[in-house]
């Protein structure tokens, strides 16, 4: 027995700033939303819009509030994931260079930057979501409620880092998103609602399917911190659609806990659960993993799902023992930590200096030359998944197995033979005469006739 597939998508929301510009006429500075216009240009100029469907089935658009965001295309392996995504920030890194070179072209100059973190310098926090694919069924809120506190406790392991600011001083915690789900909270109602976005759509068959679409996760820069994110949480989905229950794990206040968690590097100060018990994260996180471990025993796992849980329980050891080398290549708290504990023993800079601060910035950028993860990876001081040579693939081939084939093939015939076409998740219309409109509710379904009539149907 094994996993059953499941169908799983990231969207990353990235920070944009500009460095250096100066307009000949001593203009305003050039802002986020006119360095986004600069970076959308010629997406803008073959597209005609800037929210496009590429030819890698996955989704580059620009929304409200001037952070650029990619979706991958849904894929039914959590390494295809990790490896679309990364094609995703290459993609936008191509962007950022012509963009920076327009700069120049008009005697503006500057450099475009594109931070793969949560929050910029206005403040303003911006997201990594995670799309998983569920079976419908009546208790969905259910699921929902069991896994917050999963969620709350994830980031011990897959937080991004991230240093904290207090009138007491300057403290490193586990993630930079998780202060600002609290903030976004203390107002809203649903206890879960920025932990998973409760809209229904599912980008699929409605009878059969759910997608459970999680925003609370920080961005992940090493590619080994993406694979546990999401193995790790494709591996708890299992155990829940098996039939298990988590009840006993329930929190009392879940978004105190988020922010609680994630400003306690031991993991180990206590939460007050439902049931009355108290447990600290990195229980919690050891109760989940070893129930995962019980459920898939016996199982025949893919060597991608043996990564994620080889590195959960790694992970876990870093925090019970206190030796965080043991993850400092793969975990992006850990991999950050390092960084700048190192810079601090040799510069004697304190945590808030200017110079670390940039430091942590450079971590984010994803700019092969201005930030530093290609660097650290080189000197094996960040661990890979992916080869350059995949990733460099998958920026204009979609994954083979899912219904990104049909929506990656469909794109590349239209733009080869210059046909006007609209594409979203479930649909492919050629804009002709016929308005041909093909609806794909399986995302499983890598061969359609439909769609392979509705290309050839464009000549050649
Ligand atoms: N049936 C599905 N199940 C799970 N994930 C899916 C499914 N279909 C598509 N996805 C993934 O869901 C993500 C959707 O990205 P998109 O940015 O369009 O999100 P959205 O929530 O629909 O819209 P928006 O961000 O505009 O609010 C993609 O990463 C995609 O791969
Ligand atoms: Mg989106």
């Amino acid at each position: 027995m094994s996993l059953a597939p499941r169908i799983i998508g990231i969207e990353t929301e990235y920070g944009i700033t500009v460095d250096g510009a100066r307009r000949p006429d001593s203009g305003p500075p050039i802002g986020a939303d006119e360095a986004a216009r600069y970076l959308f240009r010629k997406v803008v100029e073959w597209g005609r819009s800037s929210n496009v469907f590429l030819r890698n089935g996955g989704r580059l658009y620009l929304d409200v509030g001037s952070h650029p965001e990619y979706a991958t295309a849904e894929c039914d392996d959590v390494r295809d994931v990790v490896v679309q995504d990364r094609a995703g920030e290459a993609i936008l890194n191509d962007l950022a260079e012509d963009a920076t070179a327009r700069l120049a072209e008009e005697g503006i100059g500057g450099r475009v930057h594109l931070l793969k973190n949560n929050v910029d310098s206005a403040g303003n926090a911006f997201g990594c979501h995670e799309n998983y694919l569920v079976r419908r069924r009546r208790d969905f809120q259910r699921t929902v409620d069991q896994l917050v506190p999963f969620f709350v406790t994830r980031q011990i392991l897959t937080g991004a880092g991230a240093v904290r600011e207090t009138a007491g001083g300057a403290t490193y915690c586990f993630s930079q998103r998780s202060e600002h789900l609290w903030d976004a909270m203390s107002s809203a109602t649903t206890r879960s609602r920025p932990i998973i976005n409760s809209r229904d759509e599912p980008h699929g068959d409605p009878d059969l399917y759910r997608r459970l679409h999680v925003i609370s996760g920080d961005s992940s820069v090493a590619e080994t911190t993406t694979l546990l994110k999401l193995g790790m949480t494709a591996l708890l989905l299992d155990l829940l659609e098996s039939g298990e229950r988590l009840d006993d794990l329930l929190l009392v206040d879940p978004m105190r806990s988020i922010r609680d968690v994630s400003r306690d590097l031991t993991a180990t100060t206590p939460l007050e659960l439902a049931s009355g018990r108290r447990r600290s994260a990195l229980e919690m996180q050891e109760e989940y993993l070893e129930r995962v471990l019980a459920h898939t025993a016996g199982m025949t796992l893919r060597p991608v799902e043996q990564q994620a849980l080889e590195l959960w329980e790694r992970g876990l050891r870093a925090l019970r023992t206190g030796d965080h080398s043991l993850v400092d290549t793969e975990l992006d708290w850990a991999i950050k930590e390092r960084l700048v504990e190192r810079y601090r023993a040799g510069s004697g800079a304190g945590l808030t200096d200017m110079r670390v601060q940039r430091l942590l910035l450079a971590y984010h950028d994803i700019s092969p030359t201005d930030g530093l993860a290609d660097k650290l990876c080189a000197r094996g001081l960040m661990a890979r998944v992916a080869t350059d040579e995949e990733i460099a693939t998958a920026r204009t081939t979609p994954p083979q197995t899912t219904r990104a084939k049909l929506r990656g093939d469909f794109v590349a015939a239209a733009q080869e033979r210059r046909r006007d076409h609209t594409v979203d998740w479930v649909h492919l219309k050629l804009n002709d005469a016929t308005q041909h409109t093909v609806l794909c509710k399986d995302p499983f379904a890598s061969s359609d006739e439909r769609v392979a009539a509705l290309i050839a149907a464009m000549g050649t």
